[in-house]
């Protein structure tokens, strides 16, 4: 009965009044009551349990070995064309209006990689940002913290958006791009800070004994790393972080590439940082600017429908497979990325002298 209990828990295709109902030959109820309490099965997580099961379905989907099953990819790419076949429509867009630079970190300038840890962007690229910084006002845009995507890019003359938008610092005194030589720091989330640290220490506890699963405090949000956890396992381990978080009414979860993100429930995002920074820079309401957006995530879409819905710049979404954006464009995959930065960069210096 035990067994059959955490077997089907496993999967999460069952009801706790099918567990009950469907009693073995031992009718050890004690023993099925003491798993489903384990597991914190109730009817709340039963509920729940379509919710676990959608994301892990659109996890799995998302896995490359699924994705072809997602409509036309060649439909798909005449409705999201290639940023780089399209250069010229897009610079000639441009044209008169102040290009803004808005970058994601993960999958847009560094490869998707196991480890989290060691998500480096390769020299060329953080030669090619840098380059491109000298050329327009460049913001990265992260799910992590503020200070460890500094990490990984190293460049001070960049504006910093980490925590998904909820931690915005401006490039250091004396960058060509500061407005009014002022330092620019938006924390909209600070009151969230101590229940950040305590759900990430809980959720740490949580998932210890389910080997690959990772859960990285990412200051303003954490997240639980679901890809080098074994696939049998996923409903398993978004039901115990689910379980974690229906004790934080004010925090939230979110889903990115194999990846639960748990963020406090404020009006705030990658759609709302970017906003906050072309305001910053002095671009409210002006028709004069053309920010460009590019990334690879769920996470991403809220700057690409702030685009979308203002009908100002545009958002490029880097994905090798068809997946439903409000990007007007696409790119591949982060090497496709440098490339577009690069044209970027000559054009702008042939054009203006930069
Ligand atoms: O907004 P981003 O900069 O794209 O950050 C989103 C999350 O990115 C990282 O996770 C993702 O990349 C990892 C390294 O390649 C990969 O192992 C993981 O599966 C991806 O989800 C980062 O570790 C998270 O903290 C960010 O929230």
């Amino acid at each position: 009965m035990v067994r059959f209990i955490e077997e089907n828990i496993t999967k999460m295709f069952i009801s706790k009044s099918e567990v009950l109902c469907s009693r073995g030959n031992d009718g050890d109820t004690s023993a099925a009551t003491k798993v489903l309490h384990d597991f914190q099965i109730n009817d709340e997580n039963v509920v729940g349990g379509g919710l676990i099961r959608s994301w892990v379905d659109s996890m799995r989907a998302c896995s490359p070995t699924h994705l072809n099953s997602f409509n036309n990819q060649s439909c798909w790419i005449e409705e999201h064309p290639s940023a780089l076949n399209m250069f010229e429509e897009i610079v000639h867009e441009s044209e008169g209006k102040q290009i803004v630079m808005f970058l994601d970190y993960d999958g847009t300038l560094s490869p998707i990689v196991d480890d989290p840890d060691r998500a480096f962007m390769s020299k060329k690229m953080r030669n090619t940002v840098k380059k491109l910084a000298m050329c327009f006002p460049t913001a990265i845009v992260s799910g992590r913290s503020r200070e460890k995507v500094y990490g990984f890019v190293k460049l001070t003359e960049l504006y910093y958006a980490g925590s998904h938008g909820m931690d915005i610092k401006g490039p250091e005194k004396g960058s060509k791009y500061q407005k009014k030589n002022r330092s620019l720091l938006c924390q909209p989330a600070t009151e969230f800070l101590p229940v950040i640290t305590e759900v990430y220490k809980n959720l740490v506890e949580k998932t210890k004994s389910i080997p690959g699963a990772k859960v990285e405090n990412n200051k303003f949000c954490a997240c639980v790393h679901f890809r080098c956890v074994d696939e049998n396992k996923w409903s398993y381990l978004a039901h115990l972080v689910r379980s974690v978080l229906k004790n934080y009414p004010k925090l939230m979860l979110s889903q990115g590439r194999k990846v639960l993100e748990i963020r406090p429930v404020i009006e705030w995002d990658k759609g709302k940082a970017l906003e906050f920074l072309l305001e910053s820079l002095g671009y409210t309401n002006c028709t004069d600017v053309f920010p460009i957006y590019i990334g690879d995530d769920r996470t991403d879409e809220d700057a690409f429908k702030i685009l979308r819905d203002k009908r100002q710049g545009l958002g490029i979404l880097v994905s090798k497979y068809a997946k439903e954006t409000n990007a007007s464009y696409s790119l591949q995959e982060p090497d496709e990325v440098m490339d577009f930065l690069e044209r970027l960069v000559e054009w702008k210096q042939l054009t203006c002298g930069a």
